[in-house]
């Protein structure tokens, strides 16, 4: 028991350890009734009050507490619906899945989406029962459950759903089908007559196919259109068909259907013009930039005065430089995201890098020439992005939600379930990546599924293994990684606690395919930073070819702790700082936690500051250390030297900033030659050149602002080259360096 509730910390909402332990009852009073069937004498009248009672009374559904009860993970049904024998409710058992069978239901109530789907259904015979439906994605998307919806529920799975009623629990999107008002499951009493019965047949069906589109049913829609292109006798006749049918699929946003359907456009198709930029439109929106613009541009050179087809182009070519180049307009893109504009249309550029297996991290991505520090290797699309964590009113999605098993309830990981939910509605609409998603690092998890597994229907997807790779691949972002490291930085001057920071500001997150086969490491070689929801990954350091690439899954904000294990994707970094911090005694590290503590207290308060007792200190500091910087670099002392540097910059002490900035450089592991001021200053001093590069840090970027300013005062034929390597530094650190000059004019 004392385990079922161990996560207390979430329990701050009053009266909810009580709830959660009634939850478990209604768990355990389940497992005792495995087996029998489940429908004494339930009304659907009685079922829907019930059912409205709980989640339709309240206008105030955002500080509502959601409970879920956990599933063991299941395979998805692997056959189509005319393999499977139809039963009914009365045939359903408690906590039972009917493999081998299916249910034809309609809904009876409203649809409650707060965050899986839940309704109230009824058979032909009128017995009701409660669904909820998790990972609705596309049938919400695509409006296609709503009153009176009829469906199909292949192996209906019966276990307890919603606030503890036995119901039906349906976990993969395939196993739910919406049919059409037509479909031949459908009992007599719930069909609509067919149209007509002449041999004007075909056009009936398609008529009631523009009916049901101009309605918005685009779903229903295709359906009609379909029974009419069976009919079809010319190819005139099918062209049109296929056009209208494209024109449902768009407004689905079924993008990979869209070119299937316009795959032989022919001027006989009736609107060609249409059809033409439809096809280029879905080709641009799926990613294939090549094709969209060769098609575009065939389409402007016979319509050369229809605009919007020529703003295609000109956006294809754009998407085409982008991915051939990695040329950006990344000002735009940062204004763009400022504007609130988070998600960007742009291409996907790869540089030399490609995914290789490492030795022991399963696969990584690797350099295949040489690379030189501020190089680009990535700019990548993100395949599912979330952006904020509120619904279209403004409200918080499910701010409390639990998760409740049998022994224990733990907290819904809400932008983790958002982002797959959304990962799975982009899958509906471009089976073509099932494949390419799926191939994603799953740690043990396995699947039944192979692929885009499914006969004749929809591509079967396995909603646990895709919840799995979500969960192991998904980076928590920035909006703006430029905004977020200026905002910190102004902050930093007052020596901020850093972990805080980053808490408060965790903004949104996203899976990017590519990046997602970076492995981890605290000594990372290349700096991944956020322009809305594009993830750009500089080179950090110059690297030969053949070379494994690492970014850092989370920041290390001290070295003071020993803690190195990435509990929620399963490994533990051991990287050289990892091993260092390690192997350094419990008391050191206490002592480096204690003495960087009283620096920022002394940092905090100028007038008490004395500066003997700092340098003391900060001594006594780097005696905590004992690998050399070179090899190990030194987090808690960067913070506090870096302090230092800016409080003699600010004091206009150029010497001692530019001595002080110059040691950051080599607490994180760099050899520079040239750039220290001496006194007196030879007239002509030499280069300032970097020799070895070290680990990368935003600080570093000020470093070298304030070098620069120091110069200006005593080697002005130094100020060019700090500044250069400034921006070089700003680069790699927030992704571009078109905002240098405006960030630091
Ligand atoms: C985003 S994936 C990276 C690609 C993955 N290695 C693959 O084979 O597809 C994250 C997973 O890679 C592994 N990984 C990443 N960095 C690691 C490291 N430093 N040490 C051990 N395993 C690591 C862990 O299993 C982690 O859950």
């Amino acid at each position: 028991m004392d385990d079922f509730l161990k996560y207390r910390t979430y329990f701050a909402v009053g009266g909810l350890e009580k709830v959660l332990l009634e939850k478990r009852k209604h768990l355990l009073d389940a497992k005792a009734t495995k087996g029998k069937p489940i429908l004494a004498n339930t009304s659907g009248n009685d079922l829907v009050s019930c059912f409205m009672e709980h989640h339709l009374d309240s206008g105030t559904r955002s500080v509502l507490c959601q409970y879920s009860f956990e599933t063991t993970p299941y395979e998805p049904c692997l056959k189509p619906v005319n393999e499977l024998r139809k039963i009914e409710i009365c045939q359903l058992r408690s906590s039972t899945h009917h493999r081998g069978s299916f249910l034809v239901l309609r809904l009876i109530s409203p649809v409650d989406e707060t965050r899986s789907l839940l309704a109230v259904a009824e058979d032909e015979d009128e017995r009701a029962i409660l669904i909820q439906i998790f990972n609705p994605a596309e049938a919400l998307a695509n409006r296609q459950i709503e009153m009176f919806s009829p469906i199909a529920i292949k192996e209906p799975l019966v276990q307890l759903v919603a606030w503890g009623e036995m119901g039906i629990r349906v976990d993969h999107p395939s196993d739910l089908i919406c049919l059409s008002r037509y479909d031949e499951n459908l009992p007599l009493v719930w069909k609509r007559g067919k149209p007509g019965r002449n041999n004007k047949l075909i056009d009936k069906w398609k008529s009631e196919g523009n009916k049901l589109y101009k309605a918005g049913q685009y779903v229903h829609s295709i359906d009609c259109y379909s029974k009419a292109l069976e009919m079809a006798s010319s190819r005139s006749e099918s062209q049109t068909l296929r056009f209208n049918r494209a024109q449902a699929f768009h407004k689905l946003g079924k993008l990979d259907a869209v070119v299937l359907e316009l795959e032989n456009i022919s001027a006989e198709m009736g609107p060609y013009e249409d059809a033409l930029y439809r096809k280029s439109r879905a080709l641009y929106d799926l990613g294939r930039f090549r094709e969209s613009s060769d098609l575009v541009a065939f389409c402007c050179k016979k319509y050369p005065n229809n605009a919007r087809t020529r703003k295609l182009l000109r956006d294809s070519i754009n998407r085409c430089v982008e991915e051939r180049s990695g040329r950006y307009l990344f000002k735009e893109m940062q204004d763009n995201v400022d504007k609130g504009i988070p998600r960007l249309e742009h291409a996907t550029y790869i540089g030399n890098v490609e995914v290789r297996k490492t030795k022991s991290c399963g696969r990584g991505l690797f350099t295949t020439a040489k690379v030189k520090a501020g190089d680009l290797l990535l700019c990548e699309k993100a395949f599912g992005y979330i952006h904020s964590l509120q619904d279209a009113h403004g409200n918080n999605i499910y701010s409390h939600g639990y998760w409740i098993g049998l022994d224990y309830a733990r907290a819904l990981p809400t932008a983790r379930m958002e982002l797959a939910l959304q990962v799975i509605r982009e899958l509906g609409c471009r089976p073509s990546s099932i494949a390419q998603l799926m191939d994603l690092h799953a740690g043990p998890y396995k699947s039944a599924v192979s692929l885009s597994q499914g006969r004749g229907e929809r591509p079967i997807i396995d909603s646990f293994f895709l919840h799995k790779i979500v969960s192991l691949n998904m980076l928590v972002s920035h909006v703006s990684t430029r905004n977020v490291q200026m905002r910190r930085s102004e902050s930093s001057m007052h020596l901020e606690d850093e972990s805080e920071f980053a808490e408060a500001h965790r903004g949104p997150c996203g899976l990017w395919r590519l990046a997602s086969y970076v492995n981890h490491s605290c000594e990372f070689n290349t700096q991944h930073s956020f322009i809305g929801d594009m993830l750009i990954l500089w080179a950090s350091k110059d690297l030969p070819p053949d070379m494994e690439i690492t970014i850092r899954y989370r920041e290390r904000n001290n070295d003071c702790s020993k803690i190195n294990y990435f509990k929620d994707r399963g490994f533990s970094c051991t990287c050289d700082i990892c091993i260092s911090i390690a192997s350094t005694s419990d008391a050191t590290l206490a002592k480096r936690a204690r003495l960087v503590k009283e620096i920022r207290a002394f940092f905090q308060n100028p007038k008490e500051r004395n500066p003997e007792q700092v340098r003391e200190k900060i001594i006594a500091l780097q005696k905590t250390y004992s690998k050399p910087a070179i090899a190990v670099p030194r987090f808690s002392l960067l913070e506090v030297k870096f302090a230092l540097a800016r409080i003699f910059d600010k004091g206009h002490l150029p010497i001692n900033a530019a001595e002080v900035a110059l040691e950051c450089f080599q607490i994180c592991g760099y050899l520079i030659s040239g750039g220290k001021i001496e006194e007196p200053m030879a007239p002509e001093p030499g280069p300032i050149l970097i020799r070895r590069w070290g680990m990368m840090d935003f600080k570093l970027v000020q470093c070298w602002m304030i070098l620069s300013r120091s110069y200006r005062l005593k080697a002005p034929s130094l100020v060019a080259p700090a500044r250069k390597y400034a921006k070089l530094f700003y680069r790699i650190c927030v992704g571009e360096d078109e905002t240098f000059s405006q960030t630091f004019s």
